[in-house]
């Protein structure tokens, strides 16, 4: 699958209640290509049971899904995983999920974070926070020049994330981002209808 577009990633108290399935799917209608299920709970089955649904959702929308954090989940479901810094190895994560699968790695504001990645086997390098972020204030801030950077150093799909919305994003693309990452500018969102306009309109910056 080509990593290019919107990047869609969940976010347990936007999406509480009954929204998780209604604002995803409407997400993948507008769409959004790869779609990362982030729960931070310890609740296994819920976990199972909600990365399942969202697994089905995206083979329906022929999106990708990306479990954060839990290789074992990805493994046991057969598919993609992104990990962060403390989460674990990316090198035995690809030799547990095999050579197709979507495997990302954060690499924060880093090109050396993002050259490890690639020698590791990632399938993409994710930077940022590059604006201000509802969902995580503290990550480390990152600059569009080392996006620029990036995009001329790396040869394989770059990843921005962190406050990103309709207004900002277009020098991100402009930049070399091949897929926005966005959780509070889509899913923060009065209803399914508004998350579908949303998606709709940041997939339409890449065509
Ligand atoms: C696409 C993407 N990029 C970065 C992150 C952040 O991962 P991490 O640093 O492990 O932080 P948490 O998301 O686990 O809080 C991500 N999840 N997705
Ligand atoms: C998980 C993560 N890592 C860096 S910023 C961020 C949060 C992105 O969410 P939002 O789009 O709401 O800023
Ligand atoms: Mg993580």
């Amino acid at each position: 699958m080509k990593l290019r577009g919107l990047y869609a990633i969940t976010d347990s108290q936007l999406l509480a209640g009954d929204k998780l399935l209604p604002y995803t799917e409407a997400a993948l209608e507008g769409g959004a290509r790869l779609l990362q299920y982030r729960d931070k709970s310890t609740d296994e089955a819920r976990r199972l049971r909600e990365a399942e649904a969202l697994r089905g959702l995206c083979d329906r929308y022929g999106a990708a899904l990306i479990i954060n954090d839990d290789a074992e989940l990805a493994a046991r479901l057969g598919v993609g995983l992104h990990l962060g810094q403390s989460d674990g190895s990316l090198a035995a994560a690809r030799a547990l999920l095999g050579r197709n699968a979507i495997i990302g790695g954060t690499c924060h504001a880093e090109l050396e974070l993002a050259q490890n990645a690639v020698s590791e086997g990632a399938s993409y390098v994710a930077f940022g926070r590059f604006f201000n972020s509802n969902t995580k204030p503290g990550a480390p801030s990152a600059t569009v020049e080392l996006l620029n950077q990036a995009a001329t150093r790396f040869h394989l799909p770059i990843v921005a994330i962190g406050g990103i919305t309709l207004e900002n994003a277009p020098q991100l693309i402009s930049a070399g981002a091949s897929m926005i990452a966005v959780i509070h500018g889509l899913f923060a969102a009065d209803s399914a209808a508004e998350v579908e306009r949303r998606a709709r309109a940041l997939s339409a910056l890449f065509n």
